[in-house]
């Protein structure tokens, strides 16, 4: 099956120090990913390479199924190709509510002429309903969202970037700050997400990576050390030395 990204060869310096040193990977639609490593292994890097932030030195990233190359394109255009990403820290509007974040979610995925003149529509509000499931969040539709708890923001932040429908979701460290319920239905809605969109977790939290049950990629010094279940990565004896040993 064709990937719906693919990065080759990809190198980026800061100040002559390789952050991402020859990075190839590559991932399918509707494919669930961990990505794990030491710190400053890349895995930030890797993230801002692909939206679009930080520029490769060298490499090519290929996208979807026109095999666009991502490298000539802003980080805007990234996002409207369907690239979504989700920082540690959540950013929600905190004086709207719930309901009004997933709204204002749906309105931006439209052109900004359309959206200025957006009406709900039955079906758009269907949709949100449908989302606020998915999220845990259906009967916290009427509350501010700056009066949910942490893991509440970041389940409404992820509602929001489906809602603006990408192909391709990344998730940097989601588990970080959460109550282990809140964990558990964190994993849920990852993995079901993930059977719509390529979605792509970076976390340190192994237990957590247990619990998506993918496949995982692990980063070492700006390339990939290893790569397969989660059971062949824990028995590998680099990955043990550089990371997991530790
Ligand atoms: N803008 C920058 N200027 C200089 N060095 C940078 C810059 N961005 C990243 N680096 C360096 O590149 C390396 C990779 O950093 P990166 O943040 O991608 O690692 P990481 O795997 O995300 O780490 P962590 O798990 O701690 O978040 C680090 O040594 C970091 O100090």
């Amino acid at each position: 099956m064709n990937s719906l990204l693919e990065v080759s060869g990809v190198s980026v310096s800061f100040d002559g120090f390789k952050a991402i040193n020859n990075l190839s990977f590559a991932i399918r639609s509707a494919e669930l990913r961990a990505i794990i490593g030491p710190n400053g292994a890349g895995k930030t890097t890797f993230m801002d390479i692909v939206t679009g932030k930080t520029k490769p030195d060298e490499g090519r990233i290929i996208w979807g199924d026109l095999s666009r190359s991502l490298l000539g394109m802003s980080e805007a255009k990234i996002a409207q190709a369907g690239i979504g990403r989700k920082f540690q820290k959540p950013t929600v509007f905190e004086d709207q509510t719930v309901e009004e974040n997933l709204v204002m979610a749906l309105k931006s995925k439209r052109s900004p002429f359309a959206a200025l003149f957006y009406k709900r529509s039955p079906g758009d509000m269907r949709r949100v309903e449908e989302l606020a499931g998915e999220i845990n969040l259906a009967d916290q539709l009427y509350r501010k969202a700056g009066e949910l708890s942490h893991g509440q923001k970041q389940w409404l932040e992820i509602g929001m970037l489906l809602a603006q429908d990408p192909q391709l979701l990344l998730v940097d460290e989601p588990a970080a700050g959460m109550t282990p319920a809140e964990r558990e239905h964190t994993t849920a809605l990852l993995v079901e997400a993930a059977k719509t969109c390529a979605v792509v977790v970076v976390e340190h939290d192994m237990e957590f990576v247990r619990r998506l049950n993918c496949r995982v990629t692990v980063l070492h010094e700006g390339s990939v050390l290893a790569e397969g279940s989660l059971d062949h990565i824990t028995a590998n004896q680099e990955v043990i030395d550089v990371y997991l040993g530790r």
